[in-house]
């Protein structure tokens, strides 16, 4: 791999004695992972079935090692959301915010969401999970990923972080912020991102940072955590922007973060300060661990926060007759929807526990997204084929993996049941995969056709 010549430069500076270990694992093959759902399966569970070997990644209770020629990505289960694939040095994100059920949590620059899942996974559906990114076309893909896990507590919105700051002030428990960065640490992982990479661009993107930090301190309740991470080694986008940060508000202090398995301190030498407080900080290196790069800072808001007082949400559904949705919610599932709805374009949705108002924001899925209302009829969204707990669903078609029934579903086909019974839910051994509604013996396929995969 050709790295910029300012950059080697820069890191041997930086590192010196460590810098040939560093320049050495660019040799090595990157380490792939994924990340079990623990809102399908549990970890302990999981091992139990797994189609291919994995190993404990040691510093994520629910990361695992693959070797990438098994394509894990391939498999049903990703399909059904048993986990998802993810950097492993950027499991360890998620596990230092250490969500907890019932918190209300925002993702700020969340696409394609791998933390705002594992974020989900802890949380267990209860609380609020704002989960955010600034990109139409990338939100799309977050969006996907709520869905395919079961995440049925999120609002996924496509703002700005100030726009956002101004409807939600001092209002989460915690807050990540998982900046856009120069992406130096991915380079191994994504060679492309080497020819982005300048000076002026580590330097922008430390702009960037420093701006979205104070979209986030304002939406940070008193007491509230701060989680800021990047995938990049320049300092001036690490240790300087939180230190800068700090300096700025003093209400803001920095938390210790458990250093194991190859994690280190945070360089305090590398701020302007040389502040020993910035050690706080932790850093993920290439050479240190199985992993590719990363910076994590954990801060706690101790100063008073005036907290903008927000409605709660009304239901959107009341002036309409919603009799559609309730009859099949009779015939095909075993439980009653008690939830605030949100009704838009014909299109219903069941909102979080006390979800706040969200008029003005942009909510490209205002919370578990049910289906939509069409003329005579309720057709259910592949959302609620992931979002409720599998007994919910009173009619089943169990896919084997030992035959080829599940591959034609995930093409899309047609499948000879034998059965009439309208709405069922296709599982691959028991794990949800999507709709297909059972008509005088045959099973017509409702997998989303942007899914689609041609497994041979
Ligand atoms: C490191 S990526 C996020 C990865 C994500 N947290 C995950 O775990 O899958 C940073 C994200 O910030 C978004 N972003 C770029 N510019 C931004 C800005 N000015 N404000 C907020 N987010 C921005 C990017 O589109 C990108 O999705």
């Amino acid at each position: 791999m050709q790295l910029p010549e300012d950059f080697i430069n820069r890191m041997k500076n930086m590192l010196q004695d460590e810098a040939e270990a560093f320049f050495a694992a660019y040799q090595d093959d990157k380490a792939t992972g994924l990340r079990i759902n623990p809102l399908k399966i549990s970890a302990e569970s999981f091992k139990n079935i797994s189609p291919f070997p994995i190993e404990n990644i040691p510093f994520c209770s629910t990361g695992f090692y693959y070797n990438p020629a098994d394509e894990p990505g391939k498999h049903p289960y990703h399909q059904a959301g048993l986990y998802y694939i993810q950097e492993p040095s950027a499991m360890f994100v998620a596990e230092v915010v250490n969500a907890e059920p019932g918190e209300r949590i925002l993702d700020l620059c969340a696409a394609p969401g791998g933390k705002s899942t594992q974020i989900a996974g802890a949380m267990k559906n209860q609380g609020l999970l704002v989960t955010n990114e600034i990109h139409p076309k990338r939100v799309k893909a977050l969006s996907e990923n709520i869905e395919r896990l079961g995440v049925s507590n999120a609002i996924v919105t496509n703002e700005s972080p100030d726009k956002l700051a101004k409807h939600f002030q001092g209002y989460f428990d915690k807050i990540v912020v998982d900046a856009p960065c120069s992406g130096e640490g991915m380079f191994r992982k994504d060679p492309e991102a080497v020819q982005y990479w300048s000076q002026e661009h580590v330097n922008h993107c430390a702009s960037l940072q420093k701006d979205i930090l104070e979209s986030a301190y304002l939406m940070l309740k008193s007491g509230g955590i701060l989680v800021y991470s990047t995938c990049t080694f320049a300092p001036e986008e690490n240790e300087q922007t939180i230190e800068k940060f700090i300096l700025k508000h003093n209400d803001m202090s920095l938390l210790p973060i458990a250093k194991m398995h190859g994690i280190s301190n945070g360089k305090s030498e590398w701020s302007g300060s040389n502040s020993d407080t910035l050690s706080l900080t932790a850093r993920l290196w290439p050479h240190l661990l199985k992993g590719e790069g990363h910076f994590i800072a954990k801060l706690q808001k101790n100063g008073e926060t005036i907290e903008r007082p927000i409605h709660i949400a009304k239901d959107t559904s009341k002036k309409t007759n919603i009799n559609d949705y309730r009859t099949f919610e009779k015939q095909t599932l075993d439980i009653n929807i008690q939830q605030t709805l949100h009704l838009k374009n014909n299109q219903l949705y069941a909102l979080p526990d006390s979800c706040p108002d969200l008029t003005g924001i942009k909510a490209v899925r205002p919370g578990l997204h049910l289906g939509e209302l069409k003329k005579n009829r309720f057709e259910p969204n592949h959302a609620l084929a992931h979002g409720l707990p599998i007994d919910a669903y009173k009619h089943k078609v169990d896919l084997s993996l030992t035959d080829d029934s599940w591959k034609k579903y995930l093409r899309g086909e047609t499948l000879p049941t034998g059965g009439d019974r309208g709405w069922c839910i296709v599982t691959i051994n028991g794990f949800p995969l999507g709709w297909g509604k059972e008509v005088k013996g045959t099973l017509k396929n409702f997998y989303p056709k942007g899914l689609r995969v041609h497994v041979k």
